[in-house]
């Protein structure tokens, strides 16, 4: 069986009448499929803690981009400015969900919004609008640009750093020289890192790109970045896909390895 990998959904009103519905994007479950084999399980933005219930039986998780921003109540930063989404169902789902799997060691994939997510869940703090900041580039999405193109294309590069857990598992020509090309569709980014956080890419303006959890059990990692657009045609993308992808397989054996090992004890 494969590994059972959770993709977070948000939570986005539907219909004519506005109906709360629970929904991630297709490009999710394609890559879980795809080069990470796993079974995809979309995990509601149900607007509590379902960590203890989920994570026995998960063997992966993904933090999927958004839209949506992190409510800034949870980093103590000032309100959003006006008009900013916001999902707050999501965010009280997500923060302890990150927190129990880094805990239990259950592979996690953070990506964007998903990456913000898990640099406040430790404790860390975001920028809401670098492009507002001195010095900073505009990571958001470009209006100018039909938005296939936005997403499969390249807006700037990164520098990743030597011998890091994301140089590691990247094709050897983009490890050798420590640059990639990377898509950018966010606003916010990482302002004050986690303390368990270690950042290992950057863009030219110095927001952070890559992270690592230190000292996790199993992989735990964050994109600021979307690899999830064109990993059928992008090598490194697909890379990152396939590193989760072993790890959420590597959980499962672990994990029903124990699960064997208490029922002959029983
Ligand atoms: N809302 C945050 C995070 C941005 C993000 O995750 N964007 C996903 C966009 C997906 C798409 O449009 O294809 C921010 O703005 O920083």
């Amino acid at each position: 069986m494969r590994p059972l990998i959770g993709i977070s959904c948000c939570q986005k009103p539907f219909g004519v009448f506005g109906t709360p519905n629970h929904a991630a994007s297709d490009t999710y479950v394609r890559v879980v499929r795809g080069p990470a084999r796993g079974t995809p399980v979309l995990l509601p933005a149900a607007g509590e803690d379902l960590s203890a219930e989920l994570i026995p039986h998960l063997d992966g998780l993904i933090l999927t981009g958004s839209r949506s921003n992190v409510w800034p109540g949870h980093y103590d930063g000032p309100a959003h400015a006006e008009g900013t989404p916001e999902d707050q169902q999501r965010d009280a789902t997500t923060l302890p969900l990150i927190r129990a799997a880094i805990a239990q060691g259950v592979p996690l994939l953070a990506i964007c919004r998903g990456m913000q997510e898990l640099n406040v869940a430790l404790g860390g703090s975001l920028d809401q609008r670098i492009q507002d900041l001195p010095g900073r580039m505009d990571h958001s999405t470009p209006s100018d640009q039909p938005i296939p193109r936005v997403r499969t294309g390249k807006a700037h590069g990164v520098r990743i750093e030597k011998d890091s857990a994301l140089a590691r598992l990247l094709t050897p020509p983009s490890r050798g020289t420590g640059r990639l090309a990377v898509n950018s569709l966010h606003n916010q980014g990482v302002q004050r890192l986690a303390p368990r956080l270690v950042a290992e890419a950057w863009a030219p303006d110095g927001t952070v790109e890559a992270v690592r959890v230190d000292g996790a059990i199993s992989f735990a990692m964050g994109v600021q970045w979307h690899p999830e657009y064109d990993w059928e045609h992008d090598a490194d993308s697909r890379a990152i896909f396939l590193a989760f992808g072993a790890a959420c397989g590597a959980h499962r054996a672990a994990r029903l390895g124990q699960a064997e090992i208490a029922q002959a004890a029983e």
